[in-house]
């Protein structure tokens, strides 16, 4: 299954999401500049129109298909945008910040988000761990997808996460065996399993979105700190 523009707006609009005229056309301004950029940097596999609407536009609308994304959301890795600037088309009022490390595409962001008009987007050119250093516990979401393996996704990412925030992590079919395999190192860092989200996108990609929120810590997981905390002088 490839996607037409009128196809995405229909799916969209079948889960709740309603688009308006302007907003399909900031699909196609960004699907034209993709394409446009893409000849002189390496920015996506991705080249053809349809693919782009189904495998970049859509997947990334996927999570705000099962829940409300809304307040700070940071997406580690964006690459070419993905999944923030899909997501900041569809809801406005989405206040985003990308970490690419990558100069040449953070300047692509830059022309992109002028071209689309998309104010309350901010472009870190940096690694996730340095970012975090100064930034840590910031955003109600933090997303990322094809980044990395979700046991090294999980450690780049969770320490942006607010408490009571959520880390999105936007994987294929070996999602679920990653999670399994993340599980213990994801709840030392604070965070517990809320859902995984498994869908098919067109005929033969399965798209599991794995939801973890982060809990206000115990002393009983972090007993090193808390033990520092209580010593601590008055
Ligand atoms: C395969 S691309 C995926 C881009 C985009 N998320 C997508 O889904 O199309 C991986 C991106 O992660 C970025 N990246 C790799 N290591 C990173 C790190 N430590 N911190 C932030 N971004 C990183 C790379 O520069 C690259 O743009």
């Amino acid at each position: 299954m490839l996607v037409t523009p009128e196809e995405l707006q229909e799916t969209l609009q079948q889960n709740g999401i309603a688009v308006t005229k302007e907003q399909m056309s900031q699909f196609a301004l960004y699907a034209s500049m993709l394409q446009e950029w893409n000849q002189r940097m390496n920015l996506t596999a991705i080249r053809e129109t349809a693919e782009i609407y189904e495998k970049h536009f859509l997947d990334c609308a996927l999570p705000a298909f099962e829940r409300k994304i809304s307040g700070s959301l940071c997406d580690v890795g964006a690459g070419a945008g993905f999944p923030s600037l899909p997501l900041k088309i569809l809801l406005p009022d989405l206040r985003v910040t990308i970490i690419e490390p990558i100069g040449k595409r953070c300047q692509f962001l830059r022309a992109l988000t002028e071209a689309l008009g998309l104010s309350d987007v901010v472009i870190v050119n940096a690694r996730a761990e340095d970012y975090a250093k100064e930034h840590r516990e910031t955003f109600d979401f933090v997303t990322a997808r094809a980044v990395a393996n979700l046991r090294v996704l999980s450690e780049l990412c969770i320490p942006l996460v607010k408490i009571g925030g959520v880390f999105l992590a936007m994987k294929g079919s070996a999602g679920i065996e990653e999670a399994k395999e993340a599980q213990r190192a994801i709840a030392l860092l604070g965070c517990a399993a809320e859902a995984q989200d498994v869908r098919r996108l067109g005929t033969d990609s399965l798209r599991c979105n794995l939801i973890y929120r982060k809990e206000k810590p115990t002393p009983k997981q972090y007993p090193r700190n808390y033990a520092m905390i209580k010593k601590k002088p008055l």
